[in-house]
C-alpha cells in the first residue's frame, strides 16, 4: 500500500495543464481507487464505461506493480535465507573454534593412533602380528598408554570402563562367565566365587596340590630322556582344578573333560567360524559336552544322591541358603540373588581354564628362569619376578562405557582399551634393567606401585591369585628338593595361538634325582 500511495502523489503532479485543484485531484483518486478495486475483484467484472476507459493502462500498471512486489518479496526472502545461512555458518565456526580453544587450554586430545578401516578396524595388522615371530604382543607394544592410565582404568570398573573380551572368547566361556557377564551380574558372580578362595579352602587346596605334584614328579626320572615341564605342569594343574572344583580325581569323565577343556582353550583365540573342520567349531562342540557333564553333576547333587567337599558343593549350598532366605522374608518382593545353574556351569568351566593354563605357564617360565639363573634358586621371590617377566596374561581388555579424560587424552565411549601389563613389567622407567631376571628387585624400595600387576588390580583382579602363587611355590619346592635339572632348549619363543603367554618349547629338561628327593617321598 505504501508503494501505491507514493505513485498517487506522483501522478497527481504530472497531469498536463493541471492546477492544484481539488476536483481533478479527487477524480484521479477515484480512478486510482477504481484501479485498486479492479485489482482486488479481478479482470472483466466492471461495466462502468468511465472505468472501462481507464482499465487497460491501470491493469497493466497493477500487473507490473504486482510483479515488482513479488520480485521484491523474492529478493527479501532470498536475503533473509542468505542471512540465516551466514549466521548458521558463523555459529558453527564459533562453536568449533571454542571447542578447539577449550581443548587447547586443557591440552586434551585423542590418543595417537588409528581406528583402522571401517568395520574391520586394525584386524589385518593384528593377524599379521599374531603370525610374526613375536606374537600378538608386537601389535600392542606400539599402542599403549603409561602406568598412570592403567591405575585409573583398573580402579574404574563399572563406571567409565568395564571388561570386554573378543566375541569368540565370550562364546566359548559362556555369557554367564565372570569374564563376560554384565557389570551388574559380574558383581554378584564375583562375590559368590570369591567366597571359595578363603584361607581355609586355600590351605586344604595347597595340601591336595602338594600331593599331586609329588605323585607327578615321582616318575619323572623313569620317563623318556626329557621331561617337558609345560606338559607336566598342565596335567598337575588340571587335576588340581578338577579336584578342588568338582572332586573329580580319575576315571573316564576326567579324561574326557581334559580333552574337551584343551579343545575349548584352543578355540579361544581361533577365528570364530563354525565349520566342522575349524578349531572354533570343535571348541564350541567341546563346550557343549562339558556343559552337559556339569549339568548332570549338578542334578545328582541337587537330588542329594552325592555330596562332596568342593567348590561346586559350596556354590549349590549358597544357592540353598538364598532360597531359605527368600522363603523366610516372604514380604520382600526382592528376588533371591542366587546363581542360576547356567551361571554355575559357565563359571566352573571359567575357573578350570583360568586356573589350569595360567598357572602351568607360570610354572614353566619359573623353571626356565631358574635354569638360567641358578644363583637365585634359594630366593622365594622368584615367583613374583617370574610373573613380572613372563606376563602370563599380557593385556587386560576393557570397554569404555562413558567418555572420559585420562592423562590429557580424550577416551571415547565404545572404544576398546587394553591395559598392557607386559609393557609396564618391562618398562625401564619402572624397573631397572627390566629384561634381567632379578628376584632381589622386590627386596627394597625399588618396586613402584602398579609396576608389577601380573594378577591385575581393582574390581576385576584375579580371584585365584593366592591359589596360583601357592601352586607355583609348592611346585618349585618339590622340584628343587627332588631333582637337579638341566634345560635342554633355551628358546624363548611364545606359542602364538595361546591365550596366555606359553613357552612354545614347553621347556624340556633333563632331570637327575637328588638325595633330598628320597627324604621328601619318605615324608
Ligand atoms: C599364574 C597364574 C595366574 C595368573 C597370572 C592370572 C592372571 C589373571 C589376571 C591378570 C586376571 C584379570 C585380567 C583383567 O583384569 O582383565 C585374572 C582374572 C581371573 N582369574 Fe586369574 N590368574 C592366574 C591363576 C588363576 C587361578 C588359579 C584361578 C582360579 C581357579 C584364577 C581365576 C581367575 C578369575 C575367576 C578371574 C576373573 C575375575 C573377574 O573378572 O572378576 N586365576 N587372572
Amino acid at each position: 500500500m505504501r508503494v501505491l500511495k507514493t505513485r498517487i502523489k506522483t501522478r497527481t503532479r504530472k497531469v498536463p495543464g493541471s492546477s492544484p485543484d481539488r476536483t481533478r485531484k479527487n477524480r484521479v483518486l477515484t480512478r486510482v481507487r477504481a484501479c485498486i478495486s479492479l485489482i482486488r475483484s479481478g479482470p472483466g467484472q466492471h461495466q462502468n464505461p468511465d472505468r472501462t476507459r481507464i482499465l487497460p493502462s491501470l491493469a497493466s500498471r497493477a500487473r507490473e506493480q504486482k510483479k515488482k512486489r513479488e520480485t521484491k518479496m523474492d529478493e527479501t526472502l532470498f536475503l533473509y535465507g542468505y542471512i540465516v545461512f551466514v549466521i548458521g555458518i558463523v555459529i558453527i565456526l564459533i562453536i568449533m573454534n571454542t571447542k578447539k580453544m577449550l581443548r587447547g587450554r586443557s591440552t586434551v586430545s585423542i590418543p595417537p593412533g588409528s581406528e583402522g578401516l571401517p568395520l574391520i578396524g586394525e584386524t589385518l595388522q593384528f593377524m599379521a602380528a599374531i603370525n610374526s615371530s613375536q606374537g600378538f604382543y608386537q601389535f600392542i607394544q606400539v599402542r599403549h598408554l603409561n602406568t598412570g592410565a592403567a591405575k585409573i582404568i583398573l580402579n574404574n570398573e563399572g563406571e567409565n570402563f568395564t571388561k570386554r573380551y573378543i566375541k569368540s572368547v565370550g562364546e566359548i566361556v559362556g555369557d554367564n562367565s565372570v569374564l563376560c557377564a554384565s557389570t551388574q551380574r559380574h558383581k554378584l558372580i564375583r562375590s559368590r566365587l570369591a567366597n571359595l578362595f578363603s584361607l581355609s579352602s586355600l590351605s586344604i587346596f595347597t595340601k591336595q596340590f602338594d600331593q599331586l605334584v609329588l605323585e607327578n614328579l615321582s616318575d619323572w626320572e623313569h620317563k623318556a630322556a626329557t621331561v617337558v615341564v609345560l606338559r607336566e605342569a598342565l596335567k598337575v594343574t588340571f587335576k588340581a582344578m578338577c579336584k578342588i572344583l568338582l572332586s573329580l580325581e580319575s576315571g573316564k569323565e576326567l579324561e574326557m573333560l581334559e580333552n574337551d577343556v584343551a579343545r575349548v582353550y584352543d578355540a579361544m583365540l581361533a577365528f570364530p567360524l563354525k565349520l566342522p573342520w575349524t578349531k572354533f567349531y570343535r571348541g564350541v562342540k567341546a563346550r557343549k559336552r562339558i556343559m552337559r557333564t556339569l549339568e548332570k553333576m549338578i542334578n545328582i547333587r541337587r537330588k542329594g544322591l552325592e555330596t562332596h567337599e568342593d567348590f561346586l558343593q559350596c556354590l549349590l549350598a549358597e544357592d540353598a541358603v538364598d532360597k531359605d532366605r527368600a522363603s523366610l522374608s516372604s514380604s520382600s518382593s526382592e528376588t533371591p540373588k542366587k546363581l542360576t545353574d547356567e551361571e554355575i556351569q559357565d563359571n566352573i568351566l571359567t575357573m578350570i581354564i583360568a586356573g589350569q593354563d595360567t598357572t602351568a605357564s607360570a610354572i614353566t617360565w619359573m623353571v626356565k628362569y631358574l635354569s638360567e639363573n641358578e644363583e637365585v634358586l634359594d630366593k622365594l621371590k622368584v615367583v613374583k619376578e617370574s610373573l613380572r617377566m613372563a606376563s602370563i596374561v599380557a593385556w587386560y581388555p576393557r570397554l569404555v562405557i562413558h567418555d572420559c579424560e585420562i592423562e590429557g587424552y580424550v577416551i571415547k565411549a565404545g572404544w576398546s582399551v587394553n591395559i598392557d601389563a607386559k609393557s609396564i613389567h618391562l618398562d625401564s622407567t619402572v624397573h631397572s634393567n627390566p629384561y634381567k631376571f632379578n628376584p632381589s628387585r622386590f627386596d627394597g624400595d625399588e618396586s613402584k606401585p602398579y609396576g608389577s600387576i601380573p594378577f591385575s588390580m581393582g574390581g576385576r583382579a584375579c580371584l585365584g591369585m593366592h591359589m596360583a602363587k601357592a601352586m607355583m611355590l609348592v611346585f618349585l619346592h618339590r622340584l628343587i628338593t627332588t631333582y637337579k635339572w638341566e634345560m635342554i632348549d633355551s628358546d624363548s619363543s611364545i606359542d602364538k595361538w595361546a591365550m596366555f603367554a606359553r613357552l612354545k618349547s614347553g621347556c624340556p629338561i633333563h632331570v637327575k634325582s637328588t638325595n633330598i628327593q628320597d627324604k621328601a617321598v619318605a615324608a
